[in-house]
């Protein structure tokens, strides 16, 4: 399978609309799909944004595609070839919808899950047929990370495995197959990085921006280049070596939720959803953070892009 000719993305929060105008650039029919009206009306606004970061990206529009906004989760599962879930993080309700799903599309359609990190095996616990289902992990923004993680259940079949992945490199991404373990590869290394950071900002040792700029500048700038394994030969393995015989001992070893981010969510302070967070975000701050930020990664993806990683 290469892009499905019909898809249904269900839930249309943060990741949703970003692959609905992905698939639909593409070529295929999408039908965004959401319990909320409001997230659907807010997903249009979102859809259009993607588009226009994908022509600035200059990716090809291929004829056909489209997305439509449905309340009605049977209507928006009708037909579909091809279904993305991007519902909350919670295995209840992902359980629940993939039940929902699969009462309405064919034995043999694709259900993939946008899922940050819950085995694949786990949520198809109690699916009619895992066989087709599949974890498809992609990064914020979808429409602009280039690289998607493909992890299988240990029912999903080799053949779905492999039209999934014709699908990924058909967007001209990068499929990384895996196997299954809790947060995949992205999420365990993103979240070591977070979890160092957020262990710093709660000693006191540094602060928000100290952190966003070392990271930035010391370290994401290089990775963007050289990935970890890479760079571990371009330092020297002795180097690491020493420096991880003192240093290992002391990262962080919290095993829990952040304090720091606890006591933040507790208040609602969930970040640019609620205008405060890890920053506070006066009027227009959001909105202007988020045009910068889609700036950034627009310019260092062309840039990129005229480079091959090593
Ligand atoms: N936000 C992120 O940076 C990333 C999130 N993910 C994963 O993608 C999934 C979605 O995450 P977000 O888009 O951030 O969540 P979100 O909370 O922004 O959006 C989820 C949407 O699902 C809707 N929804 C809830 N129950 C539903 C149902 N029964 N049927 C249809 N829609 C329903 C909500 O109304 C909401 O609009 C999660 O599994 C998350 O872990 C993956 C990569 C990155
Ligand atoms: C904080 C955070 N958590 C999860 C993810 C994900 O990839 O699932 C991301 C992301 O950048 O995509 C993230 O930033």
């Amino acid at each position: 399978m290469t892009i499905p000719k019909t898809s249904a993305v269900i839930g249309s929060g943060t990741m949703g609309p970003g692959i609905a105008a992905l698939l639909a650039r593409y070529g295929s029919t999408v039908r965004l799909n959401d319990i909320s009206e409001e997230a659907l009306t807010r997903a249009e606004t979102a859809c259009s944004g993607a588009s226009a970061v994908l022509d600035q990206l200059q990716i090809p529009t291929v004829p056909g595609g489209s997305v439509s906004y449905e309340l009605d989760l049977t209507a928006a599962l009708d037909g579909a070839d091809f279904v993305i879930e991007a519902v909350p993080e919670t295995i209840e309700l992902k359980k629940s919808v993939l039940a929902q799903i699969e009462a309405a599309v064919a034995t043999d359609v694709v259900i993939a899950t946008n899922t940050s990190g819950i085995p694949i095996t786990d949520m198809a616990a109690s699916m009619a047929h895992p066989e087709r289902f599949i974890g498809m992990h992609w990064s914020n923004p979808p429409h602009l990370i280039p690289m998607i993680e493909v992890i299988r259940g240990d029912q999903t079949s080799t053949e779905v495995e492999t039209a999934l992945v014709e699908i990924v490199r058909a967007f001209g991404y990068e499929a990384v197959v895996e196997k299954e373990i809790p947060g995949f590869i992205e999420n365990r290394v993103l979240y070591a990085i977070m979890r160092e950071c957020l262990s710093l900002l709660e000693q006191g040792v540094a602060t928000q921006e100290d952190l966003d700029t070392c990271v930035k500048w010391g370290i994401g700038y290089k990775l963007a280049v050289i990935g970890p394994m890479r760079l571990l030969d371009m330092a020297g393995l002795d180097i690491y070596t020493s420096v991880s015989s003192y240093l290992n001992p002391d990262l962080s070893k919290e095993s829990g939720i952040s304090p720091l981010v606890r006591e933040l969510t507790e208040q609602n302070r969930l970040g640019m959803k609620t205008e405060d967070g890890m920053y506070p975000y006066g009027e227009g701050d959001v909105a202007a953070k988020r045009a910068d930020i889609l700036r950034g990664l627009v310019t260092v993806r062309k840039a990129l892009s005229e480079i091959k990683p090593v």
